[in-house]
């Protein structure tokens, strides 16, 4: 098999790159800002974390960055809510039974995976339509691994999965710390295309701290 790239499989590659890292990662920083805008107490809660961060590490430390819990679980339960990718596909290379249920799975069929659906099904997370982020610190965490997919699963998920987390904890961090953000009167309107969530618009109003 021929390993080098042609230049188009490189320009594809770099497009991909662009598409699949670019409006992803905008669009959940904004609807993070959006949810912790709508709940003062959880803002507040990542204030505190944004302080310990910047004053005590100077806002410098790596390993710091990753053990602000409830920074995680805002992230997270905002993807929760709005996966940025709304479904995956699989498609099967050959015929597969799941077994116990009488279902074959063709070759070629496409299979549908809805993330959006289930992240808001009540079977697998309670009270679905609360933004809640306490429901992704460690001792709360009860759905199941499969019921989480933001960023897919198994030898095809998101590659760019930890650089995305990273800028969105630096940057949600960051600005957290230096404003305060309020509700505006503008409901949030938001549609889906090409498997993305798109907002029309994330309005909130902002205002820096003393
Ligand atoms: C919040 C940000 C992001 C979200 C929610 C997201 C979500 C996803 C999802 C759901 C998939 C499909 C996974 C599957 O089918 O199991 C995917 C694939 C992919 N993502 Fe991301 N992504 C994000 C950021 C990024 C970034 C920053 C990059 C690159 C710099 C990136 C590059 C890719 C690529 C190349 C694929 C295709 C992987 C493959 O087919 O093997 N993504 N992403």
């Amino acid at each position: 098999m021929d390993k080098t790239l042609t230049d188009n499989e490189l320009i594809a590659q770099c497009v991909l790159f662009f598409l699949a890292g670019y409006e992803t990662s905008a669009t959940t920083m904004a609807l993070c800002l959006y949810n912790i805008a709508k709940h003062p107490e959880v803002q507040q809660k990542l204030y505190l974390e944004s302080k310990r961060y910047y004053e005590e590490f100077k806002g410098v430390d790596y390993d710091v960055l990753h053990s602000l819990k409830y920074l995680d679980a805002v992230i997270q339960e905002t993807q929760r809510l709005f996966p940025a990718a709304v479904f995956l596909e699989r498609v099967p290379n050959q015929d597969y039974e799941l077994r116990g249920t009488g279902i074959t799975i063709k070759k070629d069929d496409i299979v549908h995976i809805p993330t959006y659906s289930i992240h808001r099904d009540p079977e697998h997370f309670v009270d679905p339509e609360v933004f809640r982020p306490e429901r992704f610190l460690a001792d709360n965490i009860s759905h199941h691994p499969y019921a989480y997919l933001p960023f897919g699963a198994g030898p095809r998920n998101c590659i760019g999965m930890r650089l995305a987390q990273m800028e969105i904890k630096l940057a949600l961090i960051s600005v957290v710390h230096q404003f305060r953000f309020y509700p505006s009167e503008k409901p949030l309107e938001y549609f889906f295309t090409g498997g993305l969530i798109v907002p029309k618009a994330v309005d909130v109003r902002v205002e820096r701290r003393a």
